[in-house]
């Protein structure tokens, strides 16, 4: 079974325009369902990995396989399978769309150009919008949300996409604590039913308890790759060297 994986073997990535590597040689493997923490020090390429495992940027060595799929060949089809909620997006306070539009825009790139959302995808959309708890703000404008109902329409885009991977940059950094632990168990209960969870974050007091698997970066490479329970990440990754800008 190869749904929900991902593997990484001597993986080199760099941003268009320039020669030296970001990533550098990174290897690992992920199994499904997985709850995954990346950590590290500000420019220590944790985005960047999240870009390379979502097919986002050209692989300059290596070889980077998601779902079974051959991502410098297949980027396209791993989008499919992979959510990705990206780091402090914001909304235009004028952008048209409803919180309803947002979430189902998850589904677009399952559906193909110029299709219309059939009854699963209304389905799937709401489910998701359940899940969040936003399911009130559905008709609101989504500018004019706050910051942190933002951040949970936006994972509930990607829930919507019902993704074999979810990959989350920053999910907690405009979460109260209340919502920080709301959205820790909602993606721990996600992982549980399979779905591989790998988010970066530098905030780690709404880590679920259970046991979590840190990867901590540092220059490009994976500089600790462990497992330890939710509460000590924090600790865990102060001890690194160079982690002292975490
Ligand atoms: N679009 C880009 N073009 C060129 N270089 C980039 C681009 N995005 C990031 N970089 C560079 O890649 C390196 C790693 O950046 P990345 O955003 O992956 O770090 P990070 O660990 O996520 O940092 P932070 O904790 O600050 O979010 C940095 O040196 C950064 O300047």
């Amino acid at each position: 079974m190869t749904a929900g994986t991902i593997e990484l073997s001597g993986v080199s990535t760099a941003y268009e325009g320039s020669d030296l590597p970001v990533i550098r040689g990174i290897s690992f493997s992920i199994a499904a369902g997985e709850f995954v923490v990346v950590g590290g020090p500000n420019g220590a390429g944790k985005t960047t990995l999240l870009e390379t495992i979502n097919g986002m940027l050209p692989i300059t060595n290596g070889q980077a396989t998601v779902c079974g799929l051959d991502v410098a060949a297949h980027g396209t089809e791993v989008r499919k399978r992979v959510g990705y909620v990206i780091q402090n997006f914001a909304f235009d306070p004028l952008a048209p769309f409803t919180v309803g539009n947002v979430v189902i825009m998850g589904r677009y790139g399952l559906l193909g150009y110029g299709r219309q959302p059939r009854e699963e995808d209304h389905r799937a959309a709401e489910e998701a919008m359940h899940l969040l708890g936003i399911e009130d703000l559905v008709d609101r404008p989504i500018g004019k949300l706050s910051g942190g109902q933002q951040q949970k329409v936006l994972i509930a885009q990607n829930l919507a996409k019902k993704p074999e991977i979810l990959l989350l940059d920053e999910p907690f950094s405009n979460l109260d604590l209340f919502a920080r632990s709301f959205v820790g168990e909602i993606l721990t209960s996600i992982a549980e039913a399979g779905c591989t969870v790998v988010i970066v974050s530098h905030a780690f007091d709404a880590l679920p308890g259970h046991d979590i698997r840190i990867l901590a970066m540092n220059e490009g490479r994976i500089s600790m790759d462990a497992h330890c329970r939710g509460d000590e990440v924090e600790e865990r990754i102060r001890r690194l060297p160079g982690a002292v800008h975490a």
